[in-house]
């Protein structure tokens, strides 16, 4: 199947389970990551910006942000392609579309937030198997969930779909904004960057693409 953009090959490690939010107790979030290295980070850098860590507002933010960057970062534990592993005997022979998966992400040269709504759209292949439909918006998550630049993002949930349900075409569309370009440097709050990736059919036929584009812009 032919390819849209160049890709990364990103293939992460074995999936830990579920991450979930906890409290200063609760280490959960921090499974997988060095918390204690994480915080005296955090800690360092309150004191590089001038700030001082032990002033009681600030006591419990090391271990808040190494729970926070455990959640955020997630992601990098998660193995993507497991995600698609539930496929169905649908002979469905058309276009499938999720459109609008609410997406958080972190930018990797500022590591502050991007976020928008992730379009994935595909045709399943010959045997007609798909997956289900949460599946694609965990896909989504497990890419949002590590330090990203959205074109990658983009052109590597296009390429895990590709690889594992091996469908006659994909379409992934990314619109986000970047708040690195908004609360800081050019500061312009409010623009869109949109990113696609096609694969197969839609990027071989002009008009099918054109018809899941007109579907996925369609408000
Ligand atoms: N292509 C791309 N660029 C990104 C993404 N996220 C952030 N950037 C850009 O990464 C660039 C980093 O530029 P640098 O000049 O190294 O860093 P900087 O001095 O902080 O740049 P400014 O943001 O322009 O102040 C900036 O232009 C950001 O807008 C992304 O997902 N894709
Ligand atoms: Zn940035």
């Amino acid at each position: 199947m032919s390819r849209g953009a160049s890709t990364t090959s990103d293939r992460a490690g074995s999936d830990v389970g579920p991450i979930v939010a906890g409290t200063s107790r609760d280490r959960t979030a921090t499974d997988g990551i060095d918390a204690p290295r994480a915080e005296a980070a955090v800690r360092e850098l309150l004191l590089a910006v001038g700030e001082d860590p032990d002033r009681p507002g600030l006591l419990d933010t090391p271990a808040r942000v190494a729970r926070a960057y455990g959640e955020l970062f997630a992601g990098l534990r998660q193995d993507p392609l497991d995600i698609l592993s539930t496929t169905f005997d649908e002979h469905h022979d058309e276009l499938v579309l999720v459109k609008d998966i609410a997406m958080y992400s972190t930018c990797e040269h500022h590591l502050v937030p991007f976020h928008g709504v992730a379009h994935i759209g595909y045709v399943p292949g010959v045997d007609g198997r798909v997956t289900g439909l949460s599946k694609l918006a965990r896909l989504v998550e497990v890419y949002a969930r590590r330090p990203q630049v959205q074109e990658r993002m983009t052109t590597q949930i296009a390429d895990a779909m590709d690889e594992v349900l091996k469908p006659r075409g994909v379409i992934v569309v990314i619109e986000a904004e970047h708040l690195c370009m908004a609360s800081r440097g050019i500061r312009k709050p409010g623009a869109r960057t949109m990113t696609s990736a096609v694969r197969g059919v839609f990027r071989e036929d002009v008009a099918t693409r054109a018809e899941a584009m007109s579907l996925i812009l369609g408000r």
